[in-house]
């Protein structure tokens, strides 16, 4: 049931049937015919009872998310993005210019790449003039890991901590796990895909991890993706959602361990819709913790931000952090 699912929506076609799919906003909030009908797929989640909820920023305060569940699938948490523009384009900067170098791991392959792309591949990409060659590069990138790192021959993670998890990210996913009840939370690994338009990934569960209890933290940006969660196995009819840009999925409790896929990325945005609104007033003396700075302040100069518009136009990237270890084990 589940691969009939897939290939329903990964067909050629242009048009493919997209009248089930799950708009996880337009469910609770418009009162038409369809809510009767929705209200029994998605539900609104109440985070208000948020402590002394952190915040940072580029990311809207806790009381302000707009946070979802699927009746269906326990566990699964959607936040309709709850970031600014200029949070957005922070971590679409930090994935595109700088995960991807060494340490981090990428999928370059060395027989086709040199070495000078694979250890920085968006600055070789930012330099190379020849059209086809750059294509040829930019559409190569689908994936980076960085933490422990996950060996997927062996399915298994490698004794090593490959390359230190980046304390903003660290901290991103500090902000949301606090805010869900999650404190004890420690990402320690993640992989960050790049999908472009007409990529997709089959239908798998995320078993590796010694850790299978802690949640999943997932981050959407650029084009929207038709998301399929499924049950824990194949046989069982998977939910159709969009994951649009923005958004943060939890894969928590018995979602933790179900089938999901992306089989299709839909262009549903242009540089020209995500103009910078002027929401985040950046001034000298804005703090910005473990960010990086100078980056959060760039991204909103035009100049700066074209080449990360343009990969975008046609792209999807998907930021995926887990929690390796059990506590109290001790480290790989
Ligand atoms: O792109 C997504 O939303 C899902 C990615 C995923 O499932 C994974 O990296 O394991
Ligand atoms: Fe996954």
């Amino acid at each position: 049931m589940f691969k009939l699912v897939f290939k329903q929506y990964k067909c050629k076609s242009n048009s493919p049937d997209l009248t089930e799919v799950v708009k996880i906003d337009d469910c609770v909030f418009k009162g038409n015919d369809q809510e009767k009908i929705d209200i029994n797929i998605v539900q609104r989640l109440s985070i208000s009872n948020v402590e002394s909820p952190q915040t940072m920023p580029g990311v809207k305060s806790p009381k302000d998310w707009r946070s979802y569940t699927l009746t269906n699938h326990p566990g699964i948490i959607v936040i309709r993005n709850p970031f600014s523009e200029r949070g957005r384009r922070y971590w679409i900067a930090r994935c595109l210019r700088d995960y991807p170098r060494t340490p981090n791991i990428v999928n370059l392959n060395e027989r086709l790449f040199d070495e000078s792309v694979r250890s920085d591949w968006w600055k070789q990409l930012s330099l190379c003039s020849d059209g086809a060659e750059f294509q040829r590069i930019k559409s190569a990138m689908r994936w980076t890991t960085f933490g422990y790192h996950h060996n997927w021959d062996t399915k298994i993670y490698d004794e090593e901590m490959q390359s230190p998890f980046p304390e903003d990210l660290s901290s991103l996913c500090g902000l949301f796990a606090q805010a869900l009840g999650y404190a004890d939370f420690k990402p320690e690994a993640a992989i960050v895909n790049y999908y472009p338009v007409g990529s997709t990934l089959s239908g798998h569960t995320d078993h590796s991890e010694p850790n299978k209890s802690a949640p999943l933290f997932s981050f959407s940006f650029g084009q929207t993706a038709i998301f399929l969660i499924g049950g824990r196995s194949l046989e069982e009819k998977p939910t159709a959602i969009y994951l649009q840009c923005g958004d943060v999925m939890i894969m928590s409790g018995e979602s933790r361990l179900c089938y999901h896929a992306v089989p299709r990325i839909i262009k549903t945005q242009t540089s020209a819709t995500s103009s910078l609104i002027n929401e985040d007033a950046v001034n000298a003396d804005i703090k910005t913790g473990t960010m990086d700075k100078d980056l959060f302040h760039n991204v909103g100069d035009p100049q700066f931000w074209e080449p990360f518009s343009r990969y975008m136009d046609d792209s999807r990237i998907n930021i995926n952090v887990r929690q390796v270890l059990n506590p109290g084990d001790v480290k790989l």
